[in-house]
């Protein structure tokens, strides 16, 4: 029985938002600001699958976690959730908090934002336990303050992300099928940024927009790079495995590691074709998480 059960509430009471997984479908590294924080030009996508998140609204602040990704998280009170609502409570006067509960299915340390998804499902629960608009910036300051990764969670369809994550641009993209693997070998972000070893202050390049049409933007994508692949890779040589295993299945489009990894993602022509090649994948590798899931 999950703790939210044992609270006296009716259905009515609670509020539930998933928290879909990120996909960074291309990633350039611009350049690195003065605070250390690198510059980014990220097309961003979110998958079917993800966390879960609900909240019985109430004045005092509470999470607990279910799901098979619960046990690898450690002590509840630095969790993405609690520290979101603790930035939106420190920007909106006398904001009514309540008791999250978080079913966590995605592999965390991961490149898919399952903590940044989860903290901006909560800043979407508060909004509407409290009667905030969607746009109200407070929101948008919050999610910043909480990630970099967490305001294009907070707008939860596919972007163009730059700056450090805070410029975010609506994107019309297609929609694939897809499959996300990893090994279950954790990639700490701050490590590959750091091997990344980019001065502070300096600038290595410029975006380049995406064109669109299903079959341009397939092109285009498959020129463009994720620049955090080499220092995952250095860190998780284990991917040059998951490459090969996507690269195997029939009809993958496009193979590449989201965001810091070690997360890997291959896109196909629809659902049916992804689910053919997740079973092949983790037939071949039970030891990994292997997800087949529509993505756009
Ligand atoms: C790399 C990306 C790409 O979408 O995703 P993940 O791999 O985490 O999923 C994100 O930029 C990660 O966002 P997020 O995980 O929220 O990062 P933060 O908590 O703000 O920072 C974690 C670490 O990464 C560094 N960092 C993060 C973002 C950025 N633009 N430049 C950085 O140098 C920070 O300095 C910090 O050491
Ligand atoms: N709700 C949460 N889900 C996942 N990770 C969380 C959460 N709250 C805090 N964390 C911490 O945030 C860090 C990044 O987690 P995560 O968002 O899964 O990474 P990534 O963006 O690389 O997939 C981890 O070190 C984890 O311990």
């Amino acid at each position: 029985m999950s703790a939210t059960s044992l609270l006296p509430h009716t259905d009515s009471d609670v509020l539930s938002e998933r928290a879909p997984a990120k996909v960074n479908l291309t990633l350039r590294v611009l350049g690195r600001r003065e605070d250390g924080y690198h510059q980014l030009s990220s097309i961003v996508a979110f998958a079917g699958t993800g966390d879960r998140l609900s909240l019985i609204p109430g004045e005092e602040l509470s999470l607990t976690l279910d799901g098979p990704g619960a046990g690898v998280l450690g002590g509840e009170d630095d969790n993405l959730v609690l520290r979101a609502a603790r930035a939106l409570a420190a920007r909106v006067p006398g904001l009514k908090l309540g008791h999250f509960h978080l079913i966590k299915r995605l592999p965390v340390a991961a490149g898919l934002g399952g903590g940044s998804s989860d903290a901006a499902a909560a800043l979407r629960l508060l909004a509407r336990a409290n009667g905030l608009a969607a746009d109200d910036p407070r929101l948008h300051e919050a999610a910043l303050a909480t990630g970099s990764d967490v305001p294009a969670c907070l707008h939860g369809r596919a972007c163009l992300m730059e700056g450090r994550g805070e410029h975010i641009t609506p994107l019309a993209l297609p929609r694939f099928g897809a499959v996300l693997v990893n090994p279950r070998v954790p990639v700490s972000t701050a490590e590959v940024f750091r091997l990344l070893a980019i001065p502070p202050g300096t600038r290595r390049g410029e975006a380049v927009a995406p064109p669109s049409g299903r079959g341009a933007i397939l092109d285009w994508l498959r020129t463009e790079p994720n620049d955090l692949e080499p220092p995952a890779r250095a860190l998780a040589p284990v991917l040059g495995e998951v490459e090969a295993a996507l690269e195997a299945t029939p009809g993958a489009l496009l193979v590449r590691m989201s965001g810091s990894g070690a997360t890997m993602f291959a896109l196909y022509a629809d659902c049916r074709a992804a689910a053919r090649a997740a079973k092949m994948v983790a037939a071949a590798h039970p030891q990994w998480w292997v997800k087949s899931t529509v993505l756009g």
